[in-house]
């Protein structure tokens, strides 16, 4: 039999299935999805989880002159294979090929680009402005989960929408999870609809039964006395007129028909916000990831290694972090983590368990994680902050308001440093050493392994300083791991080799890069020094003049944008002290986005890998003169 998918190039045609149909596009869209997500990787149980609510969406729908905004994206797959992207769906999350989020420049079906959490609200009340002032009748709806809703930008916007009672459309969709189980009080209101709903589909039986009897059918209504002051006590319809929407719910999110109800019926609310519950299961028709819907939130492609050349498991940084952090806070009753959303991709579970005392989810509320930790370090606890690079860029302000300023002892462990890959452009981790080096009396290390970093997270804990330890995504080199964790002098780099014809500067992950480049180099004669830069801030600026005194060729690499990061200090260095014979080549990642891909290809497309750190070094060693990239360096960033 032919496929329902192979014949849908638009939403157009979702509209002119029949009934029947709309079952088997269903389970087409899940095997279609099944199929790449478990080649290509990606985030699986979200998108399987609204498959229902997105064929009911494009039915009731036009887009794109109806906007239609994903939280987050990550659960956009089928909205993708219904809106003309089928053919580009197999390079999903693959270099040049098709995002694994919602994305402007990919389709006029995505009307805002996005990849961090709770944005959706946000964003349609915005469109719902513009809509009107250009005096203008399309819907907005705005699709988010119920980990994405408890963020704090989407309370705000919660708080905004019902002040402005533009007409827009939230819908909630409820699946108890955000990667983990959603935590926090708005969670347990949520819990409480998903208790209700089971309870009324079981009246919803009783009721065919009782009705056949007249003392039975006495008994219904008594029961149904007792449902509606039950129903009052636990479902939210108050909390959201309060609010200022207008509620339909809990609706079933696996079921076509009512969801196309209830958009309908909702679509004529003319004068104000709308909210629709809808109740979905994470992983929907796919049994492995129904029953561990966490590990199928996203998968990595299939084949991808974890093992070393003898077939050893390579420990990956979060679980060193994780390992490490558990020792810290057996060893000192002072030590809390707090976790953004994240304790999985933190590989917290265990700790989790051992010490649920220690460990606090807060949701996906990256600003007042922050605040929360530095709250805990002004007490005297010693928080670490376990929040990815690319999340904690939301909390800027706090980091200086709220730890800096005062010098609170708050550590950030910020994973997915660097370039993370298949996530792309809103993911990378490539901003960080900037917007954390700038901010005065904040400590910024990288580590170059993962000896090094559960080194660093001693030190943080003991140097009663806030400081940022920022590592990449993955495994490191498998190295044996010191037994006793040591002080590292705070400011001081590494020497880690000799050499004459050129001076690597080097951080974190970037530091193996540049061993592995030094080796090639001496190969063909040439020698390189290269300097562990531990720290971001302080610099060690010492061992830098020491080094520059005799080797007159620097070249800087780091998985950060240029701007502000690594090369950028170095240069200002150079110039403010007025060393001006020494030649400066940065490798780093230029002024532009990061698209999606493998860590390896992007780091080659950046020079940053061993072969790129060798070629720039050998072009650079038979150069005499001060290359283009130097001096657009200089006149960008310092001003010549
Ligand atoms: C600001 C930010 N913090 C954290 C994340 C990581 N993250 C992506 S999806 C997700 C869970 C979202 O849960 P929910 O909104 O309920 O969607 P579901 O996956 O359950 O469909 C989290 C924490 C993110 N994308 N953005
Ligand atoms: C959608 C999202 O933001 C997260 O699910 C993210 O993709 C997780 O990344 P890791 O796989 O690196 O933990
Ligand atoms: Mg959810």
């Amino acid at each position: 039999m032919s496929k329902i998918l192979d014949k849908i190039n638009s939403p157009i045609d979702v509209k002119s299935l029949c009934g029947a149909d709309l079952d088997r596009l269903a389970a087409e869209l899940r095997e279609e999805i099944i199929t790449r997500v478990t080649a290509n990787g990606g985030h699986l149980a979200s998108s399987l989880g609204v498959i229902e609510l997105t064929i009911a969406l494009h039915r009731v729908f036009t887009t794109p002159t109806d906007k239609i905004i994903w939280d987050v994206g990550h659960q956009s797959y089928a909205h993708k294979l219904l809106t003309g992207r089928r053919e580009q769906f197999a390079t999903l999350r693959q270099y040049n090929g098709m995002s694994g989020f919602t994305c402007r420049d990919e389709s006029s079906h995505d009307p805002f680009t996005a990849g961090h959490a709770s944005t959706s609200i946000s964003a349609a009340i915005g469109m719902a402005v513009a809509r009107d002032s250009q005096k203008q009748n399309h819907n907005i709806i705005a699709v988010i989960g119920d980990g994405a809703i408890t963020g704090g930008m989407a309370m705000e916007a919660l708080n905004h929408a019902g002040h402005l009672g533009k007409r827009l459309i939230v819908i909630l969709n409820d699946n108890g999870m955000s990667i983990s189980p959603t935590v926090g009080a708005v969670a347990k209101i949520f819990s409480r609809v998903r208790f209700d709903r089971r309870y009324y589909k079981v009246s919803e039986k009783s009721r065919h039964i009782l009705k056949r009897t007249k003392q039975g059918s006495r008994l219904w209504d008594f029961g149904q006395r007792i449902k509606g002051s039950l129903k009052r006590m636990v479902m939210p319809t108050t909390l959201w007129e309060e609010f200022g929407f207008a509620y339909t719910g809990p609706i079933d999110g696996h079921d076509i028909e009512e969801i196309v109800a209830a958009l309908e019926q909702t679509k004529n609310y003319s004068h104000k916000p709308s909210l629709i519950h809808i109740m979905t299961t994470k992983g929907k028709g796919y049994a492995p990831a129904e029953s561990d819907a966490v590990h199928f939130h996203g998968i990595s492609p299939k084949g991808s290694p974890k093992k070393n050349g003898h077939g050893q498991h390579l420990p990956s940084y979060s679980e060193v972090f994780a390992a490490t952090v558990e020792k810290l806070a057996g060893d000192n009753p002072k030590v809390m983590v707090v976790t953004a959303a994240m304790p999985d991709g933190y590989c917290l579970g265990q700790m989790q368990k051992n010490m649920p005392q220690r460990v606090y989810d807060v949701g996906i509320c990256e600003q007042h994680a922050v605040t929360f930790a530095a709250g805990m370090a002004a007490e005297g606890l010693i928080p670490i902050v376990a929040i990815y690079s690319t999340f904690l860029q939301r909390a800027f302000d706090q980091i200086i308001h709220d730890v800096a300023l005062p010098k609170l002892p708050v550590i950030f462990a910020l994973d997915r440093g660097g370039i993370v890959g298949e996530d792309g452009k809103t993911h990378q981790g490539i901003f960080d050493l900037s917007y954390t080096s700038l901010i005065p009396d904040l400590i910024v290390a990288a580590p170059a392994d993962e000896n090094e970093l559960q080194h660093m997270l001693y030190t943080a804990t003991q140097c009663g300083q806030p400081m940022v330890i920022r590592y990449p995504r993955g495994t490191g080199t498998g190295l044996n791991l010191d037994r006793e964790l040591k002080m590292i002098p705070i400011g001081k780099a590494q020497l880690i080799r000799e050499g004459s014809d050129v001076l690597f500067v080097a951080t974190g992950a970037s530091v193996n890069a540049a061993i592995e480049a030094a080796g090639m180099l001496e190969e063909q004669g040439h020698y390189a020094a290269i300097i562990n830069m531990r720290f971001i801030n302080p610099l060690d600026t010492d061992l830098l003049r020491e080094m520059t005194r005799s080797i007159k060729k620097v070249i800087t690499i780091e998985e950060n944008v240029l701007s502000g990061g690594l090369g950028s200090r170095v240069a200002l260095f150079l110039e403010i002290t007025g060393i001006k014979d020494v030649d400066l080549r940065c490798l780093a990642i230029p002024d532009e986005f990061v698209k999606h891909g493998t860590q390896s290809q992007l780091r080659a497309d950046y020079h940053l890998d061993a072969r790129g750190i060798y070629q720039e070094a050998v072009s650079f060693i038979n150069q005499s003169y001060q290359t283009d990239q130097e001096n657009n360096l200089i006149s960008n960033h310092i001003g010549s």
